[in-house]
């Protein structure tokens, strides 16, 4: 069944239109893509109700075996199909081609391939016991699925972290309604037609587009037959998330904010330092919730650190996504762009030294209508300033030396986030003693973004609730049931 043009809703197997409609726009040029159908609250009941049938249909019967053999073939599909993903990627987020064909595409793949292998691999416990009357009993745990699950993404990484929750999601057994950010529609509407093509059952995997707050996100939130929420965004986002699942006690698995600290001891090597906190700081023009926006050097390195950051920064090209060689790209949208550059106004204004950026870049007249920001980076803010503060989720970051280890541990925790850090120092006992006192999720050592998927992954604080990643999924796709034989 062909699609029709723009993007439509994804419901019970078959493509569904809306009257409501709203622009999806390239933001490296501000082009219309196409139209994206916005889902009604009866659309929405619909995509749950097909979600719901699909438990007790075929999906509910299948085996494991059959069920991760299914899995296998969406990776297979979504490479099958590899440079229309990119394609599709690079046009909703305006991400260079080199991300989104090394890592947004690839690991939507894998995300599937990886829960196919757990599912299959892990096992349960059992007990045997002597009952009050002297008789034995054996307890023994299953596995079985939560049921329906609601999936609301967020627009940095689309496909990537949305199939995060759909892999583990539907290789645990439940069914999804998937609501991909209103930026970024593409790559979940591409899902489904691979989901059709390897013959995933009708109603498995829906797809309702629209936005949040009294748009399809709130729809799927408050409708009382979803079993569970995983969401990923905004930490105020988050909480209307969380406020909504509360009522019928839903469980929420959530990946949220994180305004992360990159720690650089004088005794690093400089140059992967240089290297990393770049990176960490200015990859997908710093629309990565694990990404470093500020950043604390040992002093007697500090100059160097910075002008070498510098040189970094503006080594940067800004240009056209789809050529190979651009490692820069807009932000998601205009209205994301006038939040960061409130930022760059607010940071002049507080009297930050700007190191370099601050603005806009002059771009080629094809792209003069794009999202583009200057990467940046400041110094001489004090930690009580809304730049250390907030996660601004743009392509900048704060510079500020320090001197001691307690200093840096107690500068880095001093936050309401507690996502990810990243630690550059040669000496072992400082890395692990990091990893140690560091109030964080994830804590890389002279690495950023280095992802096992076997670990779990998630944050501390404000940053989520839960962990994600290899067994760790199974806890929140899957409710155990405790079986007790008397014998
Ligand atoms: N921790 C992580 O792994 C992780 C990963 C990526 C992004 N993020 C965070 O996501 C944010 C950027 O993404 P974003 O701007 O799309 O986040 P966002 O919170 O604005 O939106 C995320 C999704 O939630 C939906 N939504 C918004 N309000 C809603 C409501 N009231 N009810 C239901 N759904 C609602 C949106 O339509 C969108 O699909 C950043 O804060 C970033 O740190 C975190
Ligand atoms: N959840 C993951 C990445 C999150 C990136 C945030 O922007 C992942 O790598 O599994």
């Amino acid at each position: 069944m062909t699609r029709p043009a723009g993007f439509p809703n994804f419901i019970d197997g078959r493509w569904v239109e809306s009257a409501r409609r709203f622009e999806n726009r390239n933001p490296a040029d501000n082009s219309l893509i196409g139209m994206v159908s916005e889902a009604s609250r009866a659309d929405v009941d619909a995509a749950v109700r097909a979600a719901r049938a699909a438990l007790d249909g075929p999906w509910g019967k299948m085996s494991i075996a059959k069920r991760a053999e299914l899995m296998h073939a969406v990776a297979d599909g979504i490479m099958a199909r590899f440079d229309e993903f990119v394609a599709a990627e690079v046009a909703d987020t305006g991400k260079p081609y080199a991300m989104a064909s090394h890592l947004d595409v690839p690991r939507g793949a894998a995300n599937f391939k990886m829960f196919a292998d757990v599912v299959k691999n892990v096992a349960t416990e059992s007990f045997e016991m002597v009952a009050p009357d002297g008789g034995d009993a054996l307890n023994y745990a299953v596995r079985v699925p939560k049921g329906v699950i609601g999936v609301i993404c967020p627009w940095n990484l689309p496909l990537l972290l949305m199939t995060w929750k759909v892999g583990p999601a539907l290789a645990c057994g439940n069914t999804v309604v998937v609501k991909p950010s209103e930026e970024t529609p593409a790559t979940a509407a591409l899902l489904a037609e691979v989901m059709n093509e390897v013959g995933v059952p009708p109603g498995v995997y829906n797809v309702v587009q629209g936005h949040g707050q009294d748009s399809a996100g709130a729809f799927l939130t408050a409708h009382p037959d979803v079993d569970a929420y995983t969401f990923t965004g905004e930490t105020g986002t988050g909480e209307a998330i969380m406020a909504a699942a509360a009522r019928g006690i839903r469980p929420v698995s959530m990946e949220l904010g994180g305004k992360n600290p990159g720690i650089v001891f004088a005794d690093c090597d400089f140059d992967a330092a240089v290297a990393g906190i770049l990176r960490s700081a200015f990859f997908n023009s710093g629309q990565v919730c694990l990404g470093t926006e500020r950043v604390y050097v040992q002093r007697p390195i500090f100059e160097r650190f910075v002008a070498a950051l510098k040189a970094g920064a503006e080594a940067m090209r800004p240009g056209d996504p789809n050529d190979k060689d651009t490692n820069f790209g807009p932000l998601v949208s205009q209205e994301h762009r006038g939040k960061v550059l409130g930022y760059y106004r607010r940071a002049a204004e507080e009297g930050a030294t700007v190191v370099t950026g601050g603005g806009v870049p002059d771009m080629p007249a094809a792209l003069a209508n794009g999202a583009w920001v200057q990467p940046t980076i400041w110094t001489g803010l004090p930690e009580s300033s809304a730049l250390i503060r907030e996660e601004i989720f743009g392509p900048c970051c704060h510079v500020a030396p320090f001197d001691t280890e307690e200093q840096a541990v107690a500068l880095a925790n001093d936050t309401r986030y507690g996502l990810a850090a990243t630690v550059w120092t040669k000496d072992v006992g400082t890395a692990h003693r990091m990893g140690k006192r560091l109030k964080v999720g994830i804590c890389w050592i002279n690495s950023w973004f280095l992802r096992d998927l076997r670990t779990a992954f998630g944050g501390a604080r404000q940053s989520g609730i839960g962990r994600e990643g290899g067994v760790h999924s199974l806890e929140f796709y899957t409710e155990l049931r405790n079986v007790c034989i008397k014998l």
